[in-house]
């Protein structure tokens, strides 16, 4: 046990927010269903056209802790982020990005481009969550909005596990549509690195400590929260629902 109000070391630090990776949506029922192969075309569907609006508000987030940052160092490594998302053609190089290669996710689910990006599909509710977190990152001291990112810490996971089971339970699905997910594996763990390494730093006394737990769990609960919407408009089946019960987030927070 920790003594009261010390600073954890930076091992326990880390420690701590690892172990909040108990609540990420990779246990909610409507992922287990996606990843265990128990979801119908149209469930995918509903889920790809939804997340589409996390998608776009990721490089959207990232300019506002650009615009909040002073420090040119970290500056230069986080303007990565927009890259990776909305690509980029510099000397020569064309990358499309990880927004185009989303929509070329839900091409390969019977999506079209146009119904992908004018929203049709979007919920109420995921757009309020993806909201609250662009907006955090306005507001938010630029070191917090950072530390939002630490979900990222168990998204290779849910990333090689699509990879790993989709083909198999999905194979209406063309394979070249999964690129996007083989893509984040590498960049998340790059990501992963920076953000750790803000947060580590910057959260030294037990009580920014604590506040940076705090905002990691208010980011997983804007997954979680996605994940519910998602749920309730397209369903879940009931073994998924009951294997998820078990790992209900408040448990594990
Ligand atoms: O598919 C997922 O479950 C998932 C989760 C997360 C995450 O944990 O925030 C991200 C991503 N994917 C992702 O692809 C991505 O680019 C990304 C960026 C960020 C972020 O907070 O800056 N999270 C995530």
């Amino acid at each position: 046990m920790s003594t009261p109000g010390l600073a954890w070391s930076r091992e326990e630090f880390e420690a701590r927010l690892r172990e909040r990776g108990r609540s990420y949506h990779i246990h909610h029922p409507f992922n287990l269903m996606l990843n265990r192969g128990r979801a119908s075309p149209e469930q995918v569907r509903g889920w790809v056209a939804n997340r589409f609006l996390y998608q776009v508000a990721i490089p959207i987030k990232d300019a506002a802790i650009l615009a909040n940052c002073p420090d040119r160092d970290v500056r230069r490594s986080w303007i990565q982020r927009i890259l990776d998302h909305d690509g980029f053609e510099i000397g020569g190089i064309n990358d499309p990005g990880g927004i185009e290669a989303w929509l070329r996710l839900g091409e390969a689910t019977g999506l079209s481009r146009e119904e992908i990006l004018d929203e049709r599909h979007a919920i109420p509710a995921v757009r309020f969550a993806v909201d609250h977190y662009v907006h955090f990152a306005r507001r938010a001291p630029w070191q917090e909005a950072v530390c939002s990112s630490l979900t990222e810490l168990f998204a290779p996971e849910i990333h090689k596990q699509r990879l790993a089971t989709w083909p198999e339970h999905y194979p209406w699905i063309a394979r070249d549509g999964l690129q996007y997910f083989r893509n984040r594996v590498s960049q998340a763990r790059r990501d992963v690195e920076q953000g750790l390494e803000v947060t580590l730093s910057w959260f030294t006394t037990r009580a920014q400590q604590q506040r940076a737990l705090d905002v990691l769990q208010m980011k997983l609960d804007i997954l979680w929260a996605m994940n519910d919407a998602m749920a309730l408009r397209y369903g879940v089946d009931p073994q998924s629902a009951a294997e998820g019960l078990a790992r209900a987030p408040q448990e594990a927070a």
